[in-house]
C-alpha cells in the first residue's frame, strides 16, 4: 500500500515538473531563462569544490595553440585505464602515428600527485546560428557541424598549479612530441630557386655513429644545444639567434656526415647551397661575355648569409664545409660568421675504434696493434676505414685484414709518390695526381661543355644552412670587389648527390 502511494506521488512529480518545464520554456524569453541558468550555475559553483578550464579549438579562425597542444599532450596518454576509445592518424609530415583521444573520452592525468581530469567534449552547431548563440568567438563553429574543447577539471586549490605550472609543461611537452615526430627536409635550389617539393632527409648519421674525437663530439653537442636554449640571451645581448660552424679537414673525414647528425639533432630543415655551382655558372656567364648581376661577390656572399641571418627571427645556423681552411677570407671565419671551427681529422686511434665498434659491435681485436701503428703512419680517411671494413662485413677477421692490406698498400703508393713528385710539378693537369681519394679531388675537366674553367679540389664548396621553419629572408648589396671564383678559398667542386644541379646566385637572394 505505502509504495503505491509512493509510486503516485513521484507520477505527480514528474507530471508537474514536465507541465512547468513547458510553461517555462514558451512564456519565457530565451535571455530570461540564459539569466536564471546563469544564476542557477553560480549557484552550484559555490557549493563545488572543483573548477573547469575549457579550452576551445579555434580561436576566431585561427586554431587555438592550446588546444593542439592539449590534443597532442593527451595522445601520449591514451594507455591510460579511463580511456575506451583512441584515435590514429599520420600526415604525410609524421614519422609516427598520431595518437588522440575520441570525443566525450574522459582520461585522468596526474602531475606533481594532483589529478587532472580531461575531457573532450563536442558539441553541434546549429546550421544557421543565431545571433545570440554564445560560441566563444569561434567564428569557425558557423562552418562546422560541431565545435569540439578540452575540459580540464581540478580541486579549486590546485587553481594556481594547473595556470603557472601544468599548462606550460603541458604546452612544453607537445612541443618536444612535435618536434621528434617531425621528419628532416632537405631544400636545395633548383634552376635558382629553392625547390618548391620538399625532400625527406632520411640520412641515418646520429652523433653516436658519428666517429670523431669523443672531447670535440661532447662540444658540439654541448654548443648545440646552448645555441638552441639561447632564445633568450640572444635577445637579452641583442645578437641575432644565428651560430655559424665551419668544418673542415680532408675529404672523406666526415663532414657531411656531421652535417646530417646535427640535423637529426636539432630537427632542423636542410637548406643546402652548393656553392661549387654558383660559381661555374659565373664561369660560363663570364665567358658569354655577360659579367656582373649573378656574379657571387664575397661581399655579396657575407651579406647574403649576415641579412638572411638579421631578417629573420627564428634560430638559424650556417656550417660552411671545407677541405682547406687556411685559404678562406679571414672575413668568411671570423666569429659572428662562423662562431664554432671544428676539424675532421684524419683517421686516428679513437676514430678507428668507433667506427670498428660501429661495424662490427667490438672494442678490440688482434688485429688491432697492427691497424693502430699502421694509422700513425698512413694518412687515411673514415671514409676509407669503412669503405675497406664494408667491403667484408659478413666476415670481421677478413674485414680487419683487408684494412690492414690497405693501409699497407697506400702507405707504398703514399711513398713511390713522393719520389714521383720530386720530377714532376705537383699542380700539373696529370692524371697521376688525383688530388684525395674522393670524387672531390679529381680533377674535373670539360664536364659540362667547352670553355668551363678547369676547378681543382677546392674549398668552400658547400654552405648547409640549417633552419626550423622555411621563412627566410634575404639582403641585396651591389658590392661586388671580391669576386669569390677569383679567390682561391672558393675554387671548388662538390659532387654530394644532394647538391643542387643549376643554381646561381638567386637561389641565395630567394632564400
Ligand atoms: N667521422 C665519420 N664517422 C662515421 N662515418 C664516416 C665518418 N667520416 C666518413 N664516414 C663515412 O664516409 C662517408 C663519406 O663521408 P662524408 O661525406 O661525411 O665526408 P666529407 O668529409 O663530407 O667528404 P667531402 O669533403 O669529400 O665532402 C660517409 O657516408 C660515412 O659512411
Amino acid at each position: 500500500m505505502k509504495s503505491k502511494n509512493l509510486l503516485s506521488t513521484l507520477g505527480s512529480i514528474a507530471a508537474a515538473s514536465m507541465v512547468i518545464r513547458t510553461i517555462v520554456n514558451d512564456f519565457l524569453p530565451p535571455q530570461v531563462m540564459n539569466y536564471f541558468s546563469c544564476k542557477l550555475e553560480n549557484l552550484s559553483h559555490h557549493f563545488t569544490s572543483q573548477i573547469t578550464i575549457v579550452i576551445e579549438e579555434f580561436r576566431g579562425l585561427a586554431v587555438n595553440q592550446v588546444f593542439e597542444a592539449v590534443d597532442i599532450y593527451l595522445g601520449s596518454k591514451t594507455a591510460a585505464p579511463s580511456i575506451q576509445r583512441v584515435k590514429v592518424g599520420k600526415s604525410e609530415k609524421d614519422n609516427k602515428l598520431a595518437l588522440s583521444m575520441d570525443r566525450g573520452g574522459i582520461l585522468v592525468d596526474v602531475f606533481e600527485k594532483v589529478e587532472m581530469k580531461w575531457q573532450l567534449v563536442c558539441s553541434p552547431v546549429d546550421s544557421v546560428p543565431s545571433r545570440n548563440q554564445n560560441n566563444g568567438g569561434d567564428l569557425n563553429s558557423s562552418l562546422r557541424s560541431e565545435v569540439r574543447r578540452y575540459e580540464l577539471s581540478f580541486h579549486k586549490r590546485n587553481k594556481d598549479l594547473v595556470i603557472d605550472s601544468y599548462l606550460p609543461y603541458v604546452l612544453e611537452r607537445a612541443k618536444l612530441m612535435t618536434e621528434e615526430k617531425k621528419m628532416i627536409n632537405l631544400h636545395t635550389v633548383v634552376y635558382g630557386r629553392w625547390d618548391v617539393e620538399e625532400i625527406k632527409l632520411k640520412h641515418p648519421m646520429t652523433f653516436n655513429t658519428l666517429a670523431m674525437d669523443s672531447e670535440l663530439k661532447r662540444a658540439v653537442m654541448v654548443d648545440l644545444q646552448h645555441f638552441t636554449n639561447g632564445e633568450e640571451y640572444y635577445k637579452r645581448v641583442g645578437k641575432a639567434w644565428k651560430r655559424g660552424y665551419l668544418l673542415y679537414g680532408p675529404p672523406g673525414t666526415g663532414k657531411s656526415s656531421l652535417i646530417a647528425a646535427m640535423a637529426n639533432y636539432l630537427k632542423y630543415d636542410i637548406y643546402d647551397l652548393d656553392l661549387t655551382d654558383l660559381q661555374n655558372r659565373e664561369s660560363e656567364t663570364e665567358s658569354d661575355g655577360n659579367q656582373g648581376d649573378n656574379q657571387v661577390t664575397l661581399s655579396r656572399l657575407l651579406n647574403c648569409i649576415d641579412g638572411l641571418w638579421s631578417c629573420c627571427g627564428e634560430e638559424r645556423i650556417i656550417i660552411f664545409t671545407t677541405n682547406h681552411k687556411e685559404r678562406l677570407d679571414p672575413a668568411l671565419v671570423r666569429p659572428g660568421r662562423m662562431d664554432m671551427h671544428i676539424h675532421m681529422s684524419y683517421c686516428n686511434v679513437s676514430i678507428f675504434k668507433q667506427l670498428a665498434f660501429n661495424y662490427f659491435g667490438i672494442g678490440n681485436d688482434g688485429v688491432f696493434e697492427q691497424i693502430e701503428r699502421m694509422l700513425e703512419e698512413v694518412n687515411v680517411s673514415p671514409a676509407e676505414v669503412a669503405g675497406e671494413l664494408m667491403k667484408k662485413n659478413w666476415n670481421r677477421e677478413a674485414a680487419f685484414q683487408g684494412l690492414l692490406q690497405f693501409l699497407h698498400e697506400k702507405k707504398e703508393r703514399h711513398l713511390k709518390c713522393e719520389e714521383e713528385i720530386l720530377i714532376v710539378p705537383p699542380f700539373a693537369e696529370s692524371p697521376q695526381f688525383p688530388s684525395s681519394q674522393s670524387n672531390r679531388g679529381r680533377w674535373r675537366s670539360g664536364r659540362r661543355g667547352r670553355g668551363r674553367r678547369r676547378v681543382r679540389d677546392g674549398v668552400a664548396a658547400h654552405a648547409s644552412i640549417c633552419q626550423r621553419s622555411g621563412s627566410t629572408n634575404v639582403m641585396e648589396t651591389n658590392c661586388r670587389e671580391h669576386v669569390v671564383a677569383e679567390l682561391d678559398c672558393c675554387v671548388a667542386f662538390d659532387v654530394n648527390a644532394h647538391s643542387a644541379p643549376n643554381m646561381g646566385f638567386e637561389g641565395l637572394k630567394n632564400m
